[in-house]
């Protein structure tokens, strides 16, 4: 291939990491060059006050970027503004600019910064302390700040830096105690807020929505600020979050260097075999090991991001022994980037790579947020991250003005990385998924609505803000529970202890189970009751902040699990046997032969053992279990085919349609390769999502595939792929074709949680599957578009 001048670095660097591979085996499946981006500038605001122009002019900037100027006099002119731009596009000056100058002018004003994780909201207050803007007076508070210091905060800091947690625990049940902040409330800015997405999105919506209404209460009305990773449409999601209007800046005036992006498929491995005997690729973190090395033996500065913590300290471990072999003195230029990120620790890894004494450094996403590292050589991801966003996000730390620069994306044994690695346009030309919430969940509404009592009694018309009939419904069921009373002035909370310490806003609503180790009682975290049977059952290693623990006992009745510290060679995978009852269809598509539905259905599942699998992918064994039954009620969306079109009967010869014999495995393999793609249509994980699929099922009658939300209440992934069913199944379709093993593999239509341990599976039956929906549904011009709400399916209770 020839390549231009401008990408003649990262070419060569290519050429580096692939040097030596016999052709049959070249990994590389698509090469792209993406052009630089020269810098836009805008002038400085008008109303800037000098001193806090001068405070950025010393830090380093000139003049703002035409984005900072656009997003920061929309926030100025009291609009809610969300600026999602790309990787150190410099979105903190975009809200510091209009937050500044207000702490400056307006001595009674404050502002309140929310961001997911404490390093990255360390990391920002940081960077305004630096700035020294007299009487600004920021603080964090945190679950770090200490006591002595908290009322110092309460009482004078005017920009306060904090989380969501804290917000739902510390400031709102303390509304008085924090009346000054209130009152002067002008601003609130919430970073990073494509990461409030799924279950804990709609925590966050719904914890925004209380903050709006109490600040209301104090007489303030605060601007929302948001800033964002490149996402699908983020004025309509950023209105989803913080409940009111929202316009977004999305036009990037900010440099970037060009990058050429390899995509890269590790072949199959000819000595090692997993389930069922099916055949494996080398893993996606041994084959970043290996490029990372080739790559510091070129001088690159280069980043590899790897899913697991475990997976980047093996990275990082296997580069640095390749090295000593070939290059001992680079040895040392390897490093893996630890758990527990102090911002101390990551200060000194982003200065040592910037400054040349660590070249390569393999990481989980904790140098994605929030730090300052870019203009790097090369980046390697090992794995798709599970969003655009984040792809986007990390490969944008490669590549400085002036300089081109390499990215590899490194295929993992699994469908949706199978079909990226073999359709770059869905990975490179699309537009990034939307991030998807939903507030009106009834199981994350319900706890929100108490806590919202329980702050201060809530009025009708403050039903508006979190869902008007739907709030309505929900309080009354908290009525009818004795939990809130209510009276002509509103609702009120009657207990004595608030609601808000039963409040997980980063669970999914259900009960939940502690995790404690069993040597010093110490409480490591909690896992969701729902899923703790196939999450913390006997056996499983549990991963917690990057440290492993084996779980001794899992304790339902108590919601216990006993754990302790170890670090086995295996992970482990739950395998359950899965039923699925059809509550009520809330949509439904009808073709010809095919429907497609999203409504409500309870998931009944038993865990009946483990599989314990090695890093390689090779599986050890299977582990059986003996465990109660769990219920979930949550949203699904189906397909059904009828028989006559599945198995084509009627049909001529030589028609489409799939033995009767083989149904079932073609079911089962389709389920499985779309449960693996939904992930690009919505932004959630495989985790997130469960599936179930059968030849006959007692509620549809017909060959049915369902797709379900894992959470209680459900999350909106399902409906996500109701509303992008076409395109979903379509790239499902060319998941399981793209792969070139002969019967299915995890690249594919395997799945690493499968109940029934992955059989049966048909892997050209899915392709029919596949074929016959797709052109049913593509065939019908106009379908009946069926809206029913609340009624059963069919009238049958039956389940299979
Ligand atoms: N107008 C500007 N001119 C020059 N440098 C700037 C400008 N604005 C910001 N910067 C610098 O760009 C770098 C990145 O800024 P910042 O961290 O705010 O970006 P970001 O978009 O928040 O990044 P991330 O993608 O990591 O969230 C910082 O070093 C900052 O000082």
């Amino acid at each position: 291939m020839t390549r231009s001048g401008t990408a003649a670095r990262a070419s060569h660097l290519l050429a580096r990491a692939t040097a030596g591979v016999p052709d049959d085996r070249y990994p590389v499946t698509h090469i792209a060059d993406l052009a630089a981006r020269e810098a836009r500038f805008g002038d400085w605001p008008e109303w800037v006050p000098s001193a806090v122009l001068d405070a950025f002019v010393s830090s380093g900037v000139e003049k703002p970027w035409s984005h900072q100027v656009e997003a920061a006099s929309a926030a100025w002119t009291r609009r809610n503004v969300v600026v999602a731009t790309g990787t150190s596009s410099g979105k903190s000056l975009a809200y510091q600019l209009p937050v500044l100058s207000t702490l400056a002018t307006d001595s009674k004003a404050t502002a309140l910064y929310l961001s997911p994780t404490k390093a990255l909201s360390g990391d920002q207050l940081r960077s305004v302390c630096d700035m020294n803007v007299a009487g600004v007076r920021p603080a964090r508070y945190d679950g770090d700040t200490p006591q002595s210091e908290r009322g110092w905060v309460r009482d004078h800091a005017r920009w306060v830096f904090s989380n969501p947690d804290m917000l739902h625990r510390g400031l709102l049940p303390a509304h008085p105690r924090w009346a000054r902040f209130f009152r002067g409330l002008s601003y609130v800015v919430v970073d990073e807020c494509h990461g409030y997405r799924g279950v804990f999105g709609s925590h966050v919506a719904l914890l925004l929505r209380r903050l709006r209404r109490i600040a209301r209460r104090y007489g303030a009305d605060p601007v929302f600020v948001l800033a964002s990773a490149t996402t699908a449409d983020p004025a309509e999601f950023a209105t989803r979050l913080i409940g009111d209007d929202c316009v977004a800046v999305t036009d990037d005036g900010s440099p970037h260097g060009a990058r050429t992006v390899a995509l890269w498929e590790p072949p199959l491995l000819d000595e090692l075999t997993g389930e069922n005997d099916a055949p494996v690729r080398r893993s996606a973190g041994a084959e970043a090991a290996r490029i990372l090395a080739e790559l510091v033996i070129e001088g690159a500065r280069t980043l590899a991001f790897v899913r697991s913590r475990r997976g980047a300290e093996l990275t990082a471990l296997a580069a640095k022994r390749i090295l000593a072999e070939v290059a001992p003195e680079l040895a040392d230029k390897v490093a893996a980037y630890r758990a527990g990120y102090l911002p101390e620790e990551r200060r000194e890894v982003e200065a040592a790579l910037l400054g040349g004494e660590l070249l390569g450094v393999a990481t989980t996403n904790a140098l994605e947020l929030g730090v300052d590292i870019s203009g790097l050589d090369a980046v390697v991801l090992a794995g798709y991250p599970g969003t655009l966003a984040s792809f986007w996000q990390q490969s944008g730390r490669a590549g400085r003005a002036g300089e081109d620069a390499l990215v590899v994306f490194v295929a993992r044994d699994d469908p949706l990385d199978t079909y990226l690695a073999h359709h770059p346009k869905a990975l490179l030309d699309r537009p990034v998924e939307a991030a998807v919430l939903d507030p009106a969940n009834p199981y994350v509404l319900a706890p929100h609505l108490a806590c919202a009592a329980a702050e201060s009694a809530l009025t009708t018309p403050e039903l508006d803000d979190f869902g008007g009939d739907a709030a309505k419904a929900v309080l009354d069921s908290l009525v009818a529970d004795s939990l809130l009373r209510r009276r002509p002035s509103g609702w009120y909370w009657t207990a004595r202890d608030r609601p808000h310490g039963d409040v997980d806003i980063r669970g999914s609503g259900a009960e939940q189970i502690a995790v404690v180790e069993s040597d010093t009682s110490r409480l490591l975290g909690t896992v969701d009751g729902a899923s703790a049977c196939g999450t913390v059952h006997p056996g499983a290693v549990y991963l917690h902040r990057g440290e492993s623990y084996v779980v001794d006992e899992l304790d339902l009745e108590q919601g216990i699990a006993f754990v302790h510290a170890e670090d086995p060679e295996w992970s482990t995978s739950a395998r359950d046997v899965v039923d699925i009852e059809v509550l009520d269809v809330s949509e439904k598509l009808v073709y010809d032969g095919v429907t497609v539905n999203l409504g409500h259905v309870a998931v009944t599942s038993r865990v009946v053992g483990y599989l314990r699998r090695l890093h390689t992918g090779e599986v050890l064994d299977h582990v059986p279990l003996d465990l109660p039954e769990q219920v979930l009620h949550t949203r699904a969306v189906w397909y059904t085919i009828d028989d006559q079109l599945l198995c084509g009967q009627g049909r001529e010869p030589g028609g489409t349609g799939v033995e009767p014999a083989r149904v079932p495995g073609a079911l089962h393999a389709a389920e499985h390769a779309a449960i693996g793609l939904l992930p690009l249509f919505a932004t959630c994980d495989r985790w997130d999502i469960g599936g179930v699929s059968t030849a006959v099922h007692a509620d549809t009658g017909e060959a049915t595939v369902f797709v379900h939300d894992g959470h209680p209440g459900g999350a909106g992934f399902a409906d996500r792929g109701f509303a992008a069913f076409v395109p979903w199944l379509t790239a499902t379709r060319e998941a399981v074709i793209s792969c070139e093993c002969p019967a299915g593999c995890p690249s594919c239509v395997q799945s690493p949680k499968c109940g029934n341990g992955n059989e049966p599976l048909d892997k050209a039956g899915a392709v029919a599957v596949l074929d016959l929906v797709l052109a049913a549904v593509g065939a019908a011009t106009g379908p009946a578009h069926d809206h029913t709400h609340d009624q059963a399916a069919d009238g049958s209770t039956g389940r299979t």
